[in-house]
């Protein structure tokens, strides 16, 4: 039996970081809302996911005006998201059925994944059942230690991004503990529960847009990939 594929696009933050009127993800880059960016770079996979895109619960309007504007027709379950990124995640995986899938879970406002990473996540997560996207730190790194700090092997760190991919039974049953402040992304809630972590090797244009300088990042990458 083949297994299913799904995505939580995880859309439901209000971008307080970026401080714009409209939350980032609808913000415009390279002619379209990232989100627009984001969720047709999931529809190109040769072996297209069902996506789930979770929405914060004041902004469905805006997003069915926008897909009239940028006449975006894409196939998609919409749901609301919660006050945090764990809730809204919780409220996307509710929509994903429990058996025989894996699910990626996604931030909207991360358009410059590449292809092949999230390939590499589906697969890793096919045989060994969970898989995140890393990187390894280029620059030195310090832990703060009171109020000064001390050289941190660097070797020691990784940088995480998504999409994490999981079998669906997996992370819809690791989604029913109580939600804890250290859970900053999917693998903190899993591995929350004694299950451990592979990574796979992520690529470094794969920001997480956050603040206009992010933005500005990301117009010149996505442009620099159409020449
Ligand atoms: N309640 C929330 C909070 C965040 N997210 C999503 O999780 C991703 C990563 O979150 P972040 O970059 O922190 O987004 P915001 O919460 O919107 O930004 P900020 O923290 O600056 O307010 C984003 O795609 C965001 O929309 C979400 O779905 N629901
Ligand atoms: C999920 C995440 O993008 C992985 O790097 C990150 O933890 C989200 O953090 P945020 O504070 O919700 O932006």
């Amino acid at each position: 039996m083949s297994t299913n594929r799904f995505a939580v696009i995880v859309a439901g933050g209000s971008g307080q970081r970026m401080g714009s009127e409209a939350p980032k993800q609808f913000l415009i880059l390279n002619g379209k809302p990232i989100l627009m960016h984001t969720i047709e770079l999931f529809l190109s996979l040769s072996q297209k996911p069902g996506i789930v895109l979770v929405l914060p619960k004041n902004q469905m309007e805006r997003w069915k005006n926008l897909c009239v504007e940028y006449s975006f027709t894409a196939n998609l379950t919409l749901t609301a998201g919660g006050e945090t990124r764990f809730q809204s995640v919780k409220n996307g995986l509710s929509l994903i059925p429990l058996n025989n899938s894996l699910v990626a879970i996604h931030d909207g406002v991360r358009p410059l994944v590449s292809k092949q990473v999230i390939e590499e996540c589906y697969a890793t997560a096919a045989q060994k059942g969970i898989a995140i996207p890393v990187i390894k730190p280029v620059e030195s790194v310090r832990l703060v230690e009171g109020s000064t700090s001390k050289a941190f092997d660097r070797n020691s760190v990784l940088l995480v991004q998504t999409p994490q991919v999981f079998k669906s039974e997996l992370i819809k049953e690791c989604y029913n503990v109580p939600e804890q402040p250290y859970f900053t992304d999917d693998a903190s809630v899993v591995e929350s529960q004694g299950y451990t972590i592979h990574t796979v090797e992520g690529n470094r244009e794969n920001i997480k847009i956050t603040t206009p300088f992010d933005l500005q990042i990301a117009e010149m990458l996505i442009r620099s990939k159409q020449i």
